[in-house]
């Protein structure tokens, strides 16, 4: 679990994130959706620590981040795993080894641990049979498939994925939704979410924080979010033409 209590950000005059508090819950995929500009980026950076936080607290399970010194942030930070937006693999190493880079950098395991853990995620991803493939030469899905088995490499508690299916056509991007939700709750880890993708709000919003203008304007899951009565979240869930039909068809 993910708390955070009256989180502020600022860049100079420029509020950013105004008071936000929300759980975000183990075993569930939470996502963080609001119009592009709203914050969305600025609040996982700062959750991950990127980012200090002006004001607030945000605890890893009980363990409060923002207060820890240098070592201790190091060590949660070794339970993180990242998907960023485009994959974002290293292109002169193979699948294989981009697996093995966080294995090599982080972890005492020996070689036979880190052979056996790198062979069970890309079996996990469904991936092994291009374990041999540079970056280049596997498609777009494909690739978001290698970011996800390095990102479960270390065994993580919190997962952050910063738009995970942008760039791959609807059914695909669907597949790696369903993926990152299996992997959650396999695992029992806390994954955070960012992303625009409505189909992604529908299909596995089990936890959302809506925000606008860097406040929280919601909170609630897929099926609250049709009948929201929330004017701002309403604006940007129908503001495709698709959604609008299928709510006047609901
Ligand atoms: N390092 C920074 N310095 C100053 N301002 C910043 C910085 N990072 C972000 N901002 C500002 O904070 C606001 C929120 O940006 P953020 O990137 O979080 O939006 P977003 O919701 O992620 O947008 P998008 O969906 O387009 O990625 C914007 O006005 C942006 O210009």
């Amino acid at each position: 679990m993910i708390t955070l209590k009256n989180v502020n950000k600022s860049f100079g005059e420029l509020d950013v994130l105004n008071d936000i508090s929300i759980q975000f819950e183990a075993g569930k995929t939470n996502l963080i959706i609001g119009q592009s500009g709203s914050g969305k980026t600025v609040l996982l950076k700062s959750i991950i620590g990127l980012h200090d936080v002006d004001t607030g607290y945000i605890y890893y399970d009980d363990r409060d981040f923002t207060n820890m010194n240098f070592h201790d942030k190091k060590e949660i930070r070794k339970e993180m795993g990242m998907v960023f937006q485009g994959g974002a693999l290293f292109d002169s190493l193979s699948v294989e080894e981009n697996v093995r880079f966080p294995l090599d950098m982080f972890s005492a395991m020996s070689e036979d641990e880190k052979r056996e853990r790198i062979s069970f995620c890309l079996e996990r991803v469904d991936i092994k049979k291009a374990d041999k493939l540079y970056p280049a030469e596997i498609s777009g899905g494909m690739q978001k498939r290698v970011a996800i088995a390095r990102a479960i490499a270390l065994n993580p508690r919190y997962l952050f994925c910063d738009e995970p299916n942008s760039g791959l056509d609807p059914v695909t991007a669907i597949m790696i939704d369903q993926l990152i939700q299996e992997i959650t709750k396999e695992y029992n880890m806390t994954t955070i979410i960012n992303t625009h993708d409505m189909n992604s709000v529908m299909e596995i919003g089990e936890k959302i924080l809506f925000i606008n203008k860097g406040l929280k304007a919601w909170e609630g899951c897929s099926d609250e979010i049709f009948d929201t009565q929330n004017k701002a979240l309403n604006n940007f869930v129908f503001a495709s033409n698709l959604f609008k039909k299928i709510k006047s068809k609901l």
